[in-house]
Order: C-alpha cells, then structure tokens, then sequence
C-alpha cells in the first residue's frame, strides 16, 4: 500500500476518502462494484478503509497467506442470512469448528477430484442433451443456423448439471427422455433461482451500503423463497433416501452427492443430520449454478469478439478426437489451448470479481498499514488481474499469453485463495471447458447481425452480463457424421429433419 494518511507506519491506518466512510457512499452505486473499487483504488492506493479493499496482487497474497487465518471468517449480512439458512450453509458460516466440519466433507466426500472424475460421465450426458437440442435447433432453421438465446441455455446447462449430481433425478427415471430439457425438479429450482438471484445481487448491495437499507423491498421476499427452496431440498432427500433404501445406488461409486451424506448419516446419524445435508446442497445450489454458467457466458462472448482466437482450441480438439466423436471429460486437461482460453475468461471476467467478503479477527497489517479485528475484507481479484505492474497489455483477451507456461508466475484468483478458497473449482473447471469445448468443436459462432457482443456488466457480489448472450449457431460439416451416429435412432430422426430444411 502506497501513499496514505501521513504519520508513523506502524499507527498508520489505511487511506479513504474524506469525511463518509467509502462503502457508505451512495452514489458509488451508480457503477458495477468492481469497477468503482478499482477507480477508488487507483486514488487511495490499494488498500483502504472501514471495510479494507484490497487492490493489488502483493496485498492480496498477504491477505490469504501470513493472515489467512485472520481473514478466514465472514461478515454477517441480513439478505444473506435469509437465503443460506441462517448461516449454517458453508459458504456464510463463521471461521470454526462447524464450518471446518462442512468443509472437509464437502472437500473429501463430495467434490474432491476422485468425485469430480467420477460424476465426469453425468456432466458430459447433460452438455450432450444440450448440444443436440441446438443442433436440431439449426437444422431446423432457415439457412441452417439458429439463433441461441446462450445464456438461458448455459444457465439451465449449468443447473442441471448440479442438479445431477446433486440428486440424480434423471438417472433413476427409465421413461426419462435424454433429449429433453431439465428434469421437473431442475425445473422447479430454476424457477426457485430465476426470482431469487436477481434479488441476490440487489440485496448484497443493499448490504454493503447502509443507506440502501431504507429500501428494504427484499427482504419478505427472500424469506419466503428461502422456505419453498428449503421445502424443496427435502424432497429431494427424501426421494433419494428412499432409493437407497430399496438397495438401488448404494454399491455404486457413482452415486448422487445427497447418497454419500445419506450413506454416512447410517454410520453417523448425529453429524449428517437432515438440516446439515438441506443447508450443504442450498450451498452448492446458491454458490455454483450461476456462478459457473456466467463463466461460460464471458467465455462465449470473448470468443465471440476475437473470431480469430477460436481457431487454436478448435483445431486442437478436431485434432485430438479426429471429429469421429465428441470431446469426452477425460479430453479436456490435454486440450493446451481450450485452458488458455478459460484462464484468460477467469482473468478478465471473474465472476466472483470481488470474491466473497471476509472478516478479521484480529488486528493485523496489511501492506504495511493497520487494519483492525472485526474489518471487512474485499478483494478485487478484478482489479488484480488487469494489474498494469504484472500483466502485458492487461485489458486485451490473448489466451495465447498463458501458452506454455507463460505467466505462471503471476496471480490469477478468480476462485480466491487460501482456507476459504472455492471448493468447487475442479467441478467447476471441468464443466467450463467442457461445455465450452464441445460448443466449439460442434458449432461455428457468429454475433447477431454482426455487431459486436455488448461486454457490459452487471454490479453486484457476481459479475453478471448485463445484456444475456444470444449468439448464431451453424453445425459443423465436419461434425455430421457425429451428429448422425450419437445414439442411433434419435439421430436419424434429426437428420431427417435436416434432410427436408
Ligand atoms: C467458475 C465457477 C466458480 C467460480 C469463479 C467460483 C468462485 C468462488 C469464489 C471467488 C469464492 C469465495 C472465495 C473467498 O471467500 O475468498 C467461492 C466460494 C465458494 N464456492 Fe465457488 N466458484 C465457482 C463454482 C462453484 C461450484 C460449482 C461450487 C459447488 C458446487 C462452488 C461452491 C463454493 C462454496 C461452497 C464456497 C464457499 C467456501 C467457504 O466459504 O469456505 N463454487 N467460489
């Protein structure tokens, strides 16, 4: 931290500015969260006052290294209490024993890269789905491209694949038809997550800006959706208790994250208590859906902007499974280029720009400057990966400048770093490329009406696209004869399709 308010070092506090505390300025509001950080930021140097936001890749690593532990803990925020359950779910619950334990079973039982791999084969059936209902989309079209309305379907892409996971509720439905959209209970949720994000965003801040509590138009609202959504959870549990009590899915590896803590709550009834597995699903259901699906959303909309980038990837994958098939899960950590590409989307469009808020409990220095117990903590990993000092050319999307190793050495948080680091990052890495990947290996993109796509963003805890993505979308030649042989019969029933367009 640079520059400051005067005085000795030591007592030194950090700079703001004058008279009202920052976060208590209204007409901040005006701009996405992250963007009026970082402008504050490059006044007052990158750490400043009341709530401490922390600007710079060497704060920030102090943040999450020698004071970790400091700043392991979360503010408690009223529209947030409302929707995760009072603070027991994992991602608002305080620095403690309770949430060491939810960590750990999420870190080990249900998201480690052992599981990840396993639920590989369930994330791919859904991007699959996804695919295909495009492809039959263009064909269908005159001219043979379609118009995609991306967000909507990475949205419920995303959704379903959690849901899957979380659940299985397709899976254990033979009459179940693969092609259709999300299965009734994804679409109960979505229709839960469509009225409650849009208020998530507006009510965290509301949180982060006192004088915004005057409008407190939210708040009934949350607490009736936080119910239904609670409701819901437990359906999905008891549905699933009862297939593991008929003996189906139990033996399998492959089984729903809600029959792992199922199956451990026989061992150990008084851990894996019904609330606790309600309020760990709520978590992944409120931290991952959107979250994931936006970073796709960026990704589509750089390659969208930068034609010219698509190439590498894409030929990279045509390259590795030789068009005869589509990209499999176990592809994507081979695909050199289709990483850079993720890489370069987290490093400009994080979708957590901010990440989570922390909280201090004790008094520690941060880039030299005192920052006491009971501060909140923000840091713009936005404004740390376009920092001038570290990155070339900070603001242009180059996938190219991570190839081989290149800037390795720089940091890049968009999932945070440390103790509270992101437990879903390899899910969510996973599902990124590979929805990304197979989208371009079997569609070529173009902009509607050819205008370039508006990088507009929303304000908020997440960085959301303000305009949702609607993009063209032509089936690749070289893809037919994949598109054809993909499940036999279903198939030649689109092809014929295509056949009469
Ligand atoms: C591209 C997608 C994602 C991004 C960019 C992302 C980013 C983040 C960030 C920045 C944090 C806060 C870190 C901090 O407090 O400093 C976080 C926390 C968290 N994320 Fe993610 N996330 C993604 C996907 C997911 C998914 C798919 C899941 C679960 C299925 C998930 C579950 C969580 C949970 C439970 C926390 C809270 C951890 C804690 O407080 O200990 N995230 N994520």
């Amino acid at each position: 931290g640079q520059g400051g308010d005067g005085g000795s070092k030591a007592a030194r506090m950090p700079p703001g500015p004058p008279a009202v505390p920052v976060l208590g300025h209204l007409h901040l509001v005006k701009k996405p969260m992250h963007v009026t950080m970082s402008r504050l930021a490059e006044r007052y140097g990158p750490v400043f006052r009341r709530a401490v936001v922390v600007s710079s890749p060497e704060c920030a690593s102090e943040c999450f290294t020698e004071h970790d532990v400091t700043f392991a803990n979360r503010p408690r925020f009223d529209s947030q209490l409302l929707v995760t359950f009072n603070g027991a779910a994992l991602v608002s619950s305080s620095y403690g024993a309770h949430w060491r334990n939810l960590r750990r079973i999420v870190a080990v039982h249900l998201l480690s890269a052992h599981r990840v791999s396993l639920m590989s084969g369930l994330i791919a059936g859904e991007v699959r789905a996804m695919v295909r209902r495009m492809y039959r989309a263009a064909a269908a079209s005159p001219g043979g491209a379609a118009k995609i309305q991306l967000k909507r379907r990475l949205f419920e892409l995303s959704l379903s694949v959690l849901m899957e996971t979380i659940a299985q509720t397709k899976a254990t439905r033979p009459e179940t038809d693969p092609d259709t959209d999300m299965s009734v209970e994804a679409q109960e949720f979505k229709q839960i997550l469509d009225e409650i994000i849009p208020h998530l965003s507006a009510a965290n801040l509301w949180d982060y800006l006192p004088a915004l509590r005057w409008f407190d138009v939210f708040g009934v609202k949350n607490k009736i959706l936080a119910a239904v959504s609670r409701r819901d959870l437990r359906r999905l549990i008891d549905a699933e208790r009862r297939r593991l009590d008929d003996g189906n899915e139990s033996e399998s590896e492959k089984k729903s994250m809600i029959a792992v803590l199922l199956t451990l709550q026989k061992t150990e009834p008084e851990i894996y208590t019904d609330n606790m597995i309600t309020a760990l699903c709520a978590s992944m259901f409120t931290a991952g859906t959107e979250i994931t699906s936006t970073t796709t959303e960026w990704a589509m909309s750089l390659l969208l902007n930068h034609p010219e980038t698509l190439k590498k990837p894409q030929a990279e994958i045509d390259a590795s499974v030789r068009s005869s098939r589509l990209i499999a899960a176990d592809n994507v950590p081979r695909l050199a280029h289709l990483q850079c590409v993720v890489r370069e989307t987290l490093r400009l469009c994080p979708a957590v720009p901010m990440l989570m808020p922390h909280l201090s409990s004790a008094d520690c220095k941060v880039g030299g400057y005192n920052v006491p117990r009971g501060t909140m903590l923000l840091v713009n990993a936005y404004a740390v990966h376009r920092d001038p000092a570290a990155w070339e050319e900070p603001e242009r999307f180059m996938p190219e400048r991570f190839e081989g190793g290149g800037c390795d050495a720089l940091l890049l948080m968009p999932f945070g770093m440390g103790r509270r680091r992101c437990p879903g990052e390899t899910l969510a890495l996973r599902t990124v490329a590979l929805v990304l990947g197979t989208l371009i290996q079997c569609f070529d993109w173009e902009r509607v009406g050819g205008a370039k796509v508006d990088m507009a963003a929303g304000g908020g805890l997440t960085m959301p696209k303000l305009v949702p993505l609607e993009a063209m979308c032509r089936p690749r030649d070289v893809m037919g004869g994949v598109f054809k042989s993909v499940r036999g019969v279903r198939w030649v029933r689109i092809q014929s399709i295509s056949n009469s367009v």
